[in-house]
């Protein structure tokens, strides 16, 4: 059995690692913690998980503690896992970190869009973006993993087969995305109220948003330059589901790009490229590592729009996670994230 810790139990993708962990045939849950929360029952706080996690409470986060077990989640605010990585990694522990801390490989940049110094920057260039779809064999035993952002799976995944093969004008790209609330986490917000969330839908940071750089960054290394990426956040009355409607100019509209799609994921357990003309529904992904995506040229001409939609919970941030360590660990990447996709 591995032996999982994870580092902010009470958020909610920290208690989403644990729904998903609780199907897990291969691994056990030995630390969990929270300084809030500290000597909690786990199931006092979440009786959804009775029956699974009996034995465990929150604890106070102790690096000697978490160094004991096989792999260490962060689902922590950023600069969390900064300061806690390198015991962590000398312990001979894994780490796989859902912040945002080493997904930019630019500490500078990173500074800059986070608003603080980069914590651990000798540590970026062993960081693992972990994005299966792109990065697979690179995952396969890596010490330190940085799980993609929810927005930015969800637009790297719809503009990758395009860029890759060069067939959109990279100069001019728009990502039109939609969150749930759940995205802005479960600290207290008045933004994130139901009386002020709860009815209606806003865009915000339309003058730059921390995810921009790291889209930008994906989209780079698919189109192998640089991309002028216009990227918009949208609040909207659902608890969770990240719909993106994403546009480019197509160069060679000759280019079946269903086929191409289809190809490009065919051997991928969590794309499901949809039939043409498909409009995929945050529904039809809650609570599943999947994401789904429809191609459209909506007037036959060079304008493609594709929709991508995942649960910003799973496939953008803990199911992608266990993803990731079941492939660290050679083991088949479907485990522990099996049904949830057959939802209505
Ligand atoms: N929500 C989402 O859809 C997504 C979130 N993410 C990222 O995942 C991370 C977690 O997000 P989310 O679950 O929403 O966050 P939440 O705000 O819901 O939870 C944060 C957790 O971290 C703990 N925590 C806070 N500060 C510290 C600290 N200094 N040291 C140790 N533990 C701390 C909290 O518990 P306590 O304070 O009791 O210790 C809490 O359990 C964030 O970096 C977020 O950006 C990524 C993709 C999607
Ligand atoms: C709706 C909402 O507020 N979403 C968050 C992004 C989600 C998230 O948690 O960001 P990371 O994936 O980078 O960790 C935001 O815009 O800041």
């Amino acid at each position: 059995m591995i032996k999982v810790g994870i580092v902010g139990g009470t958020g909610y993708t920290g208690v989403e690692l644990l729904r998903l962990l609780a199907q897990h045939p291969q691994a056990e849950v030995a630390v969990i913690t929270s300084r809030s929360e500290n000597g909690v029952k786990v199931t006092d706080m979440y009786p959804n998980l009775r029956g699974h996690y009996d034995q465990l409470a929150f604890t106070n986060p102790d690096t000697a503690t978490l160094g004991a077990c096989d792999v260490v989640f962060f689902a922590t605010p950023h600069g969390v896992a900064h300061a806690l990585a390198a015991e962590l990694l000398d312990a001979g522990t894994r780490v796989i970190d859902l912040s945002a801390d080493f997904r930019l490989q630019d500490a500078d940049e990173w500074a800059k869009w986070y608003g603080q110094p980069h914590g651990a920057p000798g540590l970026l260039p062993e960081a693992v973006y972990g994005l299966p779809e792109v990065n697979r064999e690179q995952i396969k035993g890596a010490r330190l993993i940085a799980v993609p952002g929810c927005y930015p799976t969800a637009a790297q995944l719809g503009y990758l087969p395009l860029l890759e093969r060069g067939l959109a004008d990279t100069s001019r790209l728009i990502a039109d995305c939609k969150s749930g609330v759940s995205g802005a986490g479960r600290a207290a917000k008045v933004g994130s109220l139901f009386t002020e969330a709860g009815e209606s839908m806003m865009a915000y940071a339309v003058k730059g948003h921390r995810h921009l750089p790291e889209i930008s960054q994906g989209l780079r290394r698919a189109a192998g330059g640089n991309v002028g990426l216009t990227f918009v956040p949208h609040l909207t009355p659902m608890i969770r589901g990240i719909h993106a409607t994403l546009y480019a100019t197509v160069l060679d509209t000759s280019v079946d790009l269903q086929a191409l799609y289809e190809q490009r994921y065919a051997s991928e357990p969590f794309v499901d490229v949809m039939p043409a003309g498909s409009h995929p529904e945050t529904r039809s992904v809650r609570g599943a590592n999947v994401c789904r995506i429809a191609i459209h040229r909506p007037q036959g001409g060079d304008l493609v729009v594709v929709l991508s939609v995942i649960d910003n919970l799973v496939k953008g941030a803990s199911g992608q996670a266990l993803q990731n360590m079941n492939i660290v660990f050679g083991l088949d990447e479907r485990l522990g994230l099996g049904n949830a996709a057959l939802l209505p």
